[in-house]
């Protein structure tokens, strides 16, 4: 019997999912970085789930202060990646009875200040014991109807393109990273990218994942990757948790594009990596062997 080490988390989630029926309200259901259903006239309804588990995502010695942070910002870095805004929160707390009721508090303290940046209302939650501490995120907010961002609507010539730096995340960015909410609505408004998603678990394999939704494959230059200060091509590509945005791009955009980001984000790189291209003529989704699964038994402690 295949255990979920040998098929992967991706293959897990389409297994899973595949005798699941939506109804007419769903405008894109699992497959994105968050779910879209039918809201108001103007506006539809974002809805993400994400959990922050101890000993995979931080660990005791992480000041709980930011385990609370990151737990939240990791959820804004995908209503990012849809040109969304997040507005409400509720917060699944599994712990140890063992666990000091202080640092549940120092947690609690990382995530109202990060909720309040964002305009974010903490609304309610969930509380269990278990056997390590684990926080699960789900948040619900707004985009646009005529504006929402998938992963799936990349051609072939589309210019693929990366905000930030990558790499090395573990060394601290990890848990300090600035969501890239205001960028994506700016994107969404002035790029019009044809797709768009976050960075988590490495360009390796999140870029496969936005070419495999838009049915294309890619061609990448491993060494025009933007890295962060002392970080490796390879590390630039395959470490994970960088929460910066990919975007394919019409080519005929891609200047104009350029100079408008220089004049609205003069301190963020914006950097063109690569292309989407045709089957055939690039590398094709399933390619890639580094990149973070949570199932491969290289994130096995
Ligand atoms: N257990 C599950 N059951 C149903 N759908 C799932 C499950 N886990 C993930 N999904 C869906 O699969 C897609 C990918 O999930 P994942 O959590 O990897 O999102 P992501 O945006 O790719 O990563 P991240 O949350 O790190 O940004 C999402 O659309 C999510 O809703
Ligand atoms: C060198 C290096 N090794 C490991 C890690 C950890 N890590 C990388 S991706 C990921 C999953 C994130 O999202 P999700 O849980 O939503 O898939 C984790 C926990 C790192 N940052 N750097
Ligand atoms: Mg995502």
């Amino acid at each position: 019997m295949p255990t979920l080490a040998d098929i992967g988390e991706d293959n897990l989630i389409r297994k899973l999912m595949r005798g699941v029926k939506l109804d007419g309200d769903v405008i894109a259901g699992a497959g994105d970085d968050c779910a879209v259903v039918r809201g108001s006239k103007d506006e539809h309804t974002l809805l993400k789930t994400d959990a922050l588990v101890q000993d995979v995502h931080f660990t005791l010695e992480t000041p709980p202060k930011l385990i609370g942070r990151k737990a939240i910002a990791r959820v804004v870095s995908d209503f990012a990646a849809m040109g969304g805004t997040p507005r409400h929160a509720m917060i699944t707390l599994v712990a140890p009875p063992s666990m000091e009721v202080e640092f549940l508090s120092e947690v609690y303290r990382g995530m109202r200040a990060i909720a309040k940046e964002y305009g974010i209302n903490i609304v309610g939650g969930e509380t269990s014991r278990g056997l390590v501490l684990m926080l699960s995120i789900s948040m619900s907010g707004t985009v646009p109807s005529k504006r929402w961002l998938s992963r799936s609507e990349g051609k072939a010539g589309d210019v693929i393109l990366v905000t930030g730096r990558l790499g090395g995340s573990i060394s601290g960015k990890h848990l300090k990273f600035q969501p890239r909410l205001e960028e994506g609505r700016w994107l969404s408004e002035n790029a019009h990218p044809h797709a768009m998603m976050d960075i988590s678990d490495g360009l390796a394999k999140d870029l496969p994942r936005l070419a495999l939704a838009s049915g294309t494959h890619y061609q990448v230059n491993v060494a025009s990757l933007p890295c962060n200060p002392g970080c490796t091509f390879d590390q630039a590509w395959g470490d994970g948790e960088d929460y910066e945005l990919l975007l394919a791009v019409n080519p005929r955009s891609v200047k104009s594009l350029m100079q408008k980001w220089r004049v609205a984000f003069p301190k963020l790189p914006l950097t063109i990596i690569g292309k989407l291209v045709l089957p055939g003529e690039g590398r094709p989704p399933d390619f890639e062997s580094t990149g973070w699964d949570h199932f491969a038994l290289s994130a096995d402690g």
